[in-house]
């Protein structure tokens, strides 16, 4: 149900609009989401915004999904949005106590009419013994796997140059081997004979990744995979596509890059058109989006969830320097000097 208000009077006016999904009659929860804006002479702004889905509860009733990374950041907002609309979630990561602290926290958005579950599965994506074991426990678990999305990865911060071999596969191995096995497990056990559909976590890599190269590289790569799996899989009914986040704050994406965490975040603000971070929960509409009927026509897409920054600035800063070799003599190059010589005594 969806109402706008519009009442005007002297200089002010306000407008607010109340989406509202799902309901204890659809057997999903009720998700509230409500946006209001009031504007007066001093222009204030009021955003109120309940946890919940924009999409229509009970959407994804019976389904079951695989979130790698699923227990924090942007696939614990991932896994929340899937669970009220209805899916079977298995979260899989590395870490035990922050899988199950996650399950825990996300089953209490399960109401008690509702057919969705939960499920934390320990898994290090890069290892391919445990994707496959991921792969079989959901298999044995829930009979079927319709949705994948692999957001589990990550990287660290450091300029080429100083990168360890050990690094640097330590990031390709997370980011592009992890999520090409659990593409693959999945498809190979379930997919191929069912289809479904797959959403890849990229990144805002689309002038190169400065500082963290790998990871550019990477994502790249994931993109590119993407395509080929598109084309690949067709014929089983599976899509598969990708989503790209500009800069998303989640309190564990900061703590991961330790003192300097604050500092990317912050440095990063200026170069958002939004002029602010996004939010984890400005992602998983997105990837909810792109698994759902709605993108029934949509395969080997990618999706920048950004705000416009990969159309922007730059965080990297080059200082100014003569490094450059200089340009081939010639007569543009003696008229750029002639107009310098003009341009000096002015300056
Ligand atoms: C403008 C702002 C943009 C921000 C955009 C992006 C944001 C995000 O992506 S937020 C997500 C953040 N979350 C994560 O990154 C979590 C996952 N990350 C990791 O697990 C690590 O970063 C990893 C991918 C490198 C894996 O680390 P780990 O499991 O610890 O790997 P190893 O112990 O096998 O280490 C291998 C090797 O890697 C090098 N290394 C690891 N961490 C660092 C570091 N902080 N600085 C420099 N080098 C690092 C190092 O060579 C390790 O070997 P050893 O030296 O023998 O330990
Ligand atoms: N935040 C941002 O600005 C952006 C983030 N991204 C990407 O989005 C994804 C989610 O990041 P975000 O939520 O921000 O940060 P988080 O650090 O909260 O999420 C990363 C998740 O990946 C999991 N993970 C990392 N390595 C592995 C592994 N080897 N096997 C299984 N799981 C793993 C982590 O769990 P555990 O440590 O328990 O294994 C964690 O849950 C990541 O791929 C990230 O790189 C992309 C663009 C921008």
């Amino acid at each position: 149900m969806t109402a706008r208000y519009v009442l005007t009077g002297e200089g002010f006016y306000f407008v607010g609009r109340f989406l509202s999904v799902g309901g204890v009659h659809h057997g999903g929860s009720v998700s509230v989401r409500a946006f209001i804006l009031v504007s007066a002479t001093s222009v204030s702004v009021l955003f109120i915004m309940a946890a919940g889905s924009v999409f229509r509860a009970g959407l994804f009733n019976h389904r079951v999904a695989i979130v790698t990374g699923g227990a924090t950041g942007i696939g614990k907002a991932i896994t929340a949005e899937l669970l009220q609309l209805g899916c079977h979630v298995v979260i899989a990561s590395r870490k035990s106590e922050r899988l199950e602290a996650a399950a825990d926290e996300l089953s209490q958005l399960i109401s008690s009419s509702s057919s969705a579950s939960i499920t934390a599965l320990r898994c290090n994506i890069r290892q391919e013994d445990e994707v496959r074991n991921l792969v079989a426990s959901t298999l044995r678990l829930h009979g079927r796997i319709d949705y994948l999305v692999n957001n589990g990865g990550g990287q660290f911060s450091s300029p080429a140059a100083n990168m360890s071999v050990k690094g640097w596969n330590a990031v390709i191995d997370t980011n592009l081997t992890g999520t090409f096995l659990c593409c693959r497990e999945v498809y190979s056990a379930w997919m191929k004979d069912h289809g479904g559909a797959i959403v890849n976590i990229i990144a805002d890599m689309w002038r190169g990744f400065p500082g963290m190269a790998h990871t550019g590289a990477a994502r790249a790569a994931v993109e590119n995979l993407t395509k080929s799996l598109a084309i690949e899989w067709a014929s089983s009914g599976v899509r598969i596509n990708s989503v790209a986040p500009g800069t998303i704050f989640s309190k564990t994406a900061m703590e991961n890059y330790k003192e300097l965490g604050p500092v990317i975040f912050q440095m990063a603000v200026p170069c958002i058109p939004a002029k602010r971070l996004g939010f984890p929960e400005e992602i998983s509409p997105a990837v909810c989006f792109l698994l759902s009927p709605a993108a029934s026509f949509i395969s080997g897409a990618t999706l920048k969830v950004d705000a416009g920054q990969s159309l922007y600035d730059s965080v990297w800063d080059i200082p100014d320097h003569t490094a450059w070799p200089e340009p081939p003599e010639g007569e543009n190059v003696g008229a750029l000097r002639d107009m310098v010589k003009k341009l000096k005594p002015k300056l």
